[in-house]
């Protein structure tokens, strides 16, 4: 394994996910182990942040010459400066580590999909194979592995079908933005017949329709369609074979995480599902149904789940506990991934339904570069 150096450039550290990643590094004192070079797109030769110590300004984040320097670059910049940026850094002979959340370079070859509570001997291969490409999962399938990955290291999943109710925040600051301004939209409609407690409810309804019905480009710009009060059955591009791209990745990225599929010369467990976008803030939710390959008890599966790592937890089947346990409003925020609803269902013994949450911008985003980040730095 080659140790890495410790200039790290961070490139769309500002950003949403970039700053709940360099809070995380903060958190966890990451900092006091790197030499940090903050990057812009925008602001170059400004003001580097508190956290900066030699590298007080700003480098151009499109400046190679600049980039060539770090021994680790980690981005969370998106997927547009990836794809202009990256080819490049390397046609430049630059062999850094390049750590980044955008999906652009997910399914290369020579990228790991790192999630290293879920697929470390993975990327300990590919460390010990020279690999020097880390690509951040998708958000929902980075929080259903956090949850539910032990099944599929037991080998016990002959298939998973998921149903997600994914937040705003996936589409970024300005679509959780505009839900609630939505919701303010609405609100204010029919504000005056709900401070009527005698108004009825049906003319509440007719007027929310009606004022949903009539939103105007601009107070949809950005789903297209309103949100609030309503969901979006879809995710991401249309791939023109009735599967939206975020579906598509449920399968795909869940089977290279595991190091699973034809490039490893293994079989695919089948996952698949609907993605949906409901009016939540920043946790996506997912309803799990597995075809499990033999009949194993419920306390065993959740003995299972609460053993696989230090964040997952698993919350009783039962009204009171999912309530107070098993919704966006507890999650967000934390490190945590509760994993509840778990039971057997009428299909028979060998199908089991399970219900899981986890913050987007966590564990599904910011949290696997961070780790990433220390593994290299501790290798
Ligand atoms: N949103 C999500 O849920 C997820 C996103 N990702 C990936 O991460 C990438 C970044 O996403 P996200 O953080 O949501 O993107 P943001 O739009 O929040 O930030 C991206 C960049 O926009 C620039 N920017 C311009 N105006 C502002 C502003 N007012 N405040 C902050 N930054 C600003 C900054 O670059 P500069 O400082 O150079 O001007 C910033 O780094 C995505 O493209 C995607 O590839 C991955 C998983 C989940
Ligand atoms: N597509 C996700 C967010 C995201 O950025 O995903 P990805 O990193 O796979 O592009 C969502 O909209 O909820």
């Amino acid at each position: 394994m080659s140790k890495a150096g410790n200039l790290v450039g961070l490139v769309g550290w500002r950003g949403m996910v970039g700053s709940v990643l360099v809070d995380r590094m903060q958190t966890e004192g990451d900092f006091g182990l790197i030499e940090p070079v903050f990057f812009s797109t925008s602001n170059a030769g400004g003001k580097a942040p508190a956290q900066a110590r030699n590298e007080t300004t700003l480098r151009d984040a499109y400046d190679v010459e600049a980039l060539k320097r770090c021994d680790i670059i980690v981005t969370a910049q998106g997927g547009d400066y990836t794809i202009e940026v990256f080819p490049r850094l390397r046609a430049a002979g630059w062999k850094g580590h390049w750590i980044d959340a955008a999906s652009t370079l997910r399914m290369k070859d020579d990228a790991i999909i790192v999630l290293d509570p879920v697929n470390m001997p993975v990327i300990k291969n590919a460390l010990a194979k020279g690999g020097r490409n880390w690509i951040g999962g998708n958000c929902t399938v980075s929080c259903m592995l956090m949850g539910v990955g032990a099944l599929y290291k037991a080998g016990l999943v002959e298939w998973m079908t998921s149903m997600t109710y994914q937040a705003a925040s996936g589409g970024g600051a300005q679509h959780m933005r505009e839900l609630l301004t939505q919701f303010g939209t609405l609100n204010a409609e029919v504000k005056a017949l709900l401070d009527d407690p005698k108004s009825a409810i049906l003319e509440i309804d007719r007027k929310v329709l009606a004022r949903q019905q009539a939103m105007h480009a601009d107070e949809t710009a950005n789903f297209g369609v309103p949100l609030g009060g309503s969901l979006i059955p879809w995710i991401d591009k249309d791939l023109g074979n009735g599967i939206s791209r975020e579906e598509w990745k449920g399968g795909a990225e869940t089977n290279k995480i595991l190091g699973q599929g034809a490039a490893f010369g293994t079989a695919e467990t089948p996952v698949d599902g609907f993605c949906v976008r409901v009016g939540a803030m920043r946790c996506h939710s997912q309803a799990l149904t597995f075809k499990l390959k033999k009949d194993v008890p419920v306390a065993d599966i959740e003995a299972m789940i609460a053993t696989d790592n230090d964040w997952v937890k698993v919350v009783p089947n039962d009204r009171e506990s999912t309530l107070r346990h098993l919704t966006p409003v507890a999650v967000t925020g934390t490190l945590g991934i509760p994993v509840g609803r778990i039971r057997k269902l009428a299909m028979g013994p060998d199908y089991v339904g399970a219900f899981t949450i986890g913050d987007q911008l966590l564990w599904g985003a910011a949290e696997p570069l961070r780790r990433m980040l220390r593994i290299l730095l501790d290798a």
